[in-house]
């Protein structure tokens, strides 16, 4: 891992209907720096602010106060398509990943073509064929066969690794992994988990995980955050997170 800063935010805020009976902090003043190779895990109660938080670095949400900087690029007011050519998103809904009338090629060759200029014809070759089936057979799911069935055939769970794996289709830098294993079953959420470390490591790329389940949050990743409405409380780097027992994260709740 080397210290080159892909995602900084500097004391951002971001308040949801200012000025109104309604009005939330949602982020407040948050400073943090996310190295390029590390696997952040990022743990909160309902309403913390963790989703906001990646809308912000997604560029879906823009902060009220504060900047956001993706790979040295100061990107605060880039609206998220323009930021896409970094950020790769899995979300909780396995169903909001894919193109279910799309066979899993095609929605394989969407993905590679998602930052590309689209009259290429990259994804009719052979050899794109043959990468996909290789990154699909990691799975042993045995999908690497059905390339031409539709996605909309298949489980969540095979649904959400698919998704998962044409993330790195495209030269993704960051990945963003928004609780994308809470609808799932334990083996398919754990073979998603694994599926995601080896790509993570592999591809270099830099990652950050919200979970409710502390299990995960204590296994996976080489940093520990906690937000506490709309704050960061904790931050622990990869030899404080290994220390860290359950019992110790479920006080943390209150
Ligand atoms: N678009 C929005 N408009 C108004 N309020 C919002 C909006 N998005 C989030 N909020 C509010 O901001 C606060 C933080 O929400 P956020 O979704 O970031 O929390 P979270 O930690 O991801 O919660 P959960 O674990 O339940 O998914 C909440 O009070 C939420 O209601």
């Amino acid at each position: 891992m080397n210290n080159r800063a892909m995602i900084q935010l500097e004391q951002v805020t971001k308040i949801f209907n200012a000025g109104r009976v309604n009005e939330i902090t949602a982020l407040n003043n948050v400073s943090l720096q996310i190295n390029e190779g590390e696997f952040v895990i990022i743990i909160g109660a309902n309403g913390s602010g963790k989703t906001t938080l990646f809308n912000t670095i997604a560029g879906s949400v823009i902060p009220t106060k504060g900047k956001v900087f993706i790979a040295g690029e100061n990107v605060t007011f880039l609206p998220d398509f323009k930021r896409s050519k970094y950020i790769a998103r899995v979300f909780q809904n396995p169903f909001d990943g894919t193109a279910p009338d799309l066979t899993i090629l095609d929605n394989f060759r969407l993905a590679a073509l998602r930052t590309q200029p689209k009259h290429l014809t990259i994804g009719n070759t052979t050899a794109f064929k043959k990468r996909v089936r290789e990154v699909i057979a990691r799975l042993n799911w045995g999908l690497e066969n059905k390339l031409n069935q539709p996605m909309g055939t298949l489980s969540g769970g095979q649904r959400q690794a698919l998704t998962l794996l044409m993330c790195i289709m495209d030269n993704t830098k960051i990945l963003l992994l928004d609780e994308p294993t809470a609808a799932l079953d334990p083996k398919s959420a754990e073979i998603i988990l694994n599926t995601a470390q080896h790509l993570i490591q592999e591809y270099h790329l830099t990652a950050i995980f919200i979970t409710h389940n502390l299990k995960d949050a204590q296994q996976y990743g080489n940093r520990l955050l906690q937000i506490h409405e709309g704050k960061l409380v904790r931050d622990l780097d990869a030899t404080a997170k290994q220390k860290v027992l359950l019992q110790n994260m479920y006080e943390w709740f209150g």
